[in-house]
């Protein structure tokens, strides 16, 4: 993929926690304009991907370039810049402010980031919450609001700063089915609207691959698949296939490695 088709791509990307290496020497490239879901097994570093590409952590090494800027060589200021102009991110935590009604919350990025007249704050507020529905929902309170009426403004507001990149962290989340079929819409909606690339991560592999132009697998530090949903489920590996399709048995172990269960069962203790 050439870098114009790349709207973030990463080089050689090494990262641990600890003594444990989340990333190694791990390269991707993220299409501009298209919505990929990155995929892979629990705890194997999906939001720390999010999060690298955000600039809130620090590779060792490697390039993570975001729209031609790499994110790890830019100072503190030019950081919050590009996150300012270009990046809007919807994480679980990224509750509202309970204080705040619906417009308040969608408004807040504007009036803290720019200098532009209420009047104009208004009917961009507006445009936003009409984008997800929720127009008429401006002078409720978060307590007022269902969990998926909630991830709505959460979304509108993360798109208050028309950003060229949003990434989505386990978007799904909590809701019953009607909330999640009306995010599943919005993500893919506000994507060709807006012209976005969208980074979606999230356990939801049916709901995922009904929005997503592509798929990226990650396991143990590596990219291991990375196609169209098609692609992947008919002819990805077998480790990519067995995650796809919910496989318990394959090869990705059902057990942490362990010691013989026998010899510490008869070991006593701890
Ligand atoms: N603040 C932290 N300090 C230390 N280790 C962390 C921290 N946050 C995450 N980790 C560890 O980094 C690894 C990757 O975590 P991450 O949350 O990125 O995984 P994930 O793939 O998003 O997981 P899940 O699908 O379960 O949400 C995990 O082993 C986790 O325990």
């Amino acid at each position: 993929m050439s870098a114009s088709q790349a709207y973030v791509s990463i080089r050689g990307m090494s990262f641990s926690r600890g003594d444990r290496l989340i990333y190694n020497d791990m390269s991707v490239d993220f299409p501009r304009g298209k919505v990929t879901a990155i995929m892979g097994p629990s705890g194997t570093g999906k939001t720390t991907l999010l999060r690298l590409i955000g600039g809130q952590l620090l590779p060792e090494s490697g390039d993570i370039i975001v729209d031609g800027r790499n994110v790890p060589a830019l100072s503190r200021k030019e950081l919050f810049e590009l996150r300012r102009q270009k990046m809007g991110m919807l994480f679980q935590t990224g509750a509202l402010f309970t204080d705040l009604n619906v417009f308040d919350n969608v408004a807040f990025p504007l009036r803290v980031h720019t200098d532009l007249p209420e009047s104009m704050i208004r009917d961009l507020v507006l445009m936003k919450l009409e984008a997800v529905g929720l127009r008429g929902a401006r002078d409720l309170t978060p307590a007022e609001l269902s969990g998926g009426m909630a991830r709505r403004v959460a979304l509108a507001r993360s798109i208050a700063m028309d950003p060229e990149i949003i990434m989505y962290d386990e978007p799904f989340t909590g809701l019953d089915p009607i909330s999640m079929g009306m995010i599943v819409k919005l993500i893919r909606g506000l994507n060709q609207a807006l012209g976005l690339t969208s980074l979606l991560v999230s356990h939801d592999v049916e709901e995922s691959c009904s929005i997503a132009d592509y798929l990226c697998v990650v396991s143990e530090g590596r990219v291991i698949g990375f196609g169209t949903p098609e692609e992947l489920i008919n002819e990805g590996n077998d480790e990519v296939k067995q995650f796809l399709r919910g496989e318990p048995d394959g090869p990705v172990p059902f057990h942490f490695p362990a010691g013989d269960y026998r010899a510490d069962l008869l070991a006593g203790g701890k």
